[in-house]
C-alpha cells in the first residue's frame, strides 16, 4: 500500500492539464522501459475533462497510441452508443481524435451487447479480458496497469464502487455487476478494489466544492467500506489530483492552505 501523496492545483482546469500532462509523461516513459503501456479510465466530467485537456495538448503526439492498452474502471450498463456511457463520452473527449489500436481498446460490455441485459455475464467477461492480458505477477487476474484514473464522488465512491454496497465488500473478483447505485443509472459494471490495487499508480481526481468532504474523510483514516475512495491506492503511487476548492476541508495536517 503507498501512502496518498496531493497535488493542489489553483482550479479544475489546471488540474486537468497538469494531469494530463502527467498522463502523458507517464505514458511516454512506461512504453520506452516496458514497449507498451497501460492506463484504466474513468468516467464523469473529472476524468472526461482530463481526456480533453489531453487531446488539446501538443505534447500528445509524444504517444505512440498504437502501443496504448485502454481499460475502464467502471461503465454504466446502458445500449452502445448511449450518450451516458463512459466510453462514448471518452471516445468524444479524445479516442476518436488519437491512432489506437481498436484491439487494444478493452471497452466493458454494453446492455444490447452478447450479454444482454445480464450485468453479471457482462462482468465476467470483462473479468476474463483482464486475466488474458495479465502477467505472472498479478496471478493471472488483471495486468498491472500503469495508471488507473478514479473520479471521486461526493460521497467518496469511486468506480461504481459505493459506500456500503456489496461491490465494496468484493475480496475475490476483480469485476462485478452493481445494481440499485445512487448515482444514475442504477446498474453498472465495475472493477473491485482489489483490481484497482493491482495498478502501479492509482491516480484520484476531485474538483469542485461538492468533493471537498469526502476528500477529507478518504483521506482522515476512514474505512473502505464506508468511504470506497479511501480503499484505492496503487502498488507504487497514490496520487491524489485536486483543486482548491476540493481541497478545502482537508486537515491541516495534509494540505496546509495558503494563509497558514
Ligand atoms: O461512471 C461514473 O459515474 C464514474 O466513473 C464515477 O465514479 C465518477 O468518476 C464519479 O462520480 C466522479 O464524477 P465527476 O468527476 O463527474 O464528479
Amino acid at each position: 500500500m503507498s501512502t496518498p501523496q496531493l497535488v493542489v492545483h489553483h482550479d479544475k482546469e489546471l488540474m486537468a492539464q497538469a494531469a494530463a500532462a502527467r498522463l502523458i509523461t507517464k505514458i511516454v516513459d512506461a512504453q520506452a522501459s516496458r514497449g507498451s503501456a497501460s492506463v484504466v479510465l474513468t468516467g464523469g466530467r473529472n476524468g472526461n475533462g482530463l481526456l480533453a485537456a489531453l487531446a488539446a495538448a501538443p505534447a500528445r503526439d509524444a504517444v505512440d497510441w498504437g502501443r496504448l492498452d485502454l481499460w475502464w474502471g467502471d461503465e454504466r450498463f446502458l445500449p452502445e452508443g448511449d450518450p451516458e456511457r463512459n466510453v462514448t463520452q471518452a471516445r468524444a473527449a479524445l479516442l476518436d481524435a488519437v491512432p489506437l489500436d481498436p484491439k487494444r481498446v478493452h471497452a466493458m460490455p454494453a446492455s444490447d451487447g452478447p450479454f444482454g441485459t445480464d450485468v453479471e455475464a457482462a462482468a465476467s467477461a470483462y473479468a476474463e479480458e483482464l486475466a488474458r492480458a495479465a502477467g505472472p505477477e498479478n496471478h493471472g487476474a488483471v495486468p498491472t496497469f500503469d495508471v488507473l484514473m478514479l473520479g471521486v464522488g461526493p460521497d467518496t465512491h469511486v468506480a461504481s464502487l459505493f459506500p456500503e454496497l456489496p461491490a465494496v465488500r468484493e475480496t475475490d473478483r476483480t469485476v462485478v455487476g452493481v445494481h440499485g447505485a445512487p448515482k444514475p443509472p442504477p446498474t453498472r459494471v465495475t472493477l473491485t478494489l482489489p483490481a484497482i490495487r493491482a495498478a502501479r499508480e492509482v491516480w484520484l481526481l476531485a474538483a469542485g466544492e461538492d468533493k471537498a468532504q469526502a476528500a477529507a474523510i478518504a483521506l482522515s483514516g476512514a474505512g473502505e467500506i464506508q468511504a470506497p475512495a479511501a480503499g484505492a491506492y496503487g502498488r507504487a503511487r497514490t496520487l491524489w489530483l485536486l483543486d482548491t476548492a476540493a481541497a478545502s476541508q482537508l486537515p491541516r495536517s495534509l494540505y496546509p492552505p495558503a494563509s497558514a
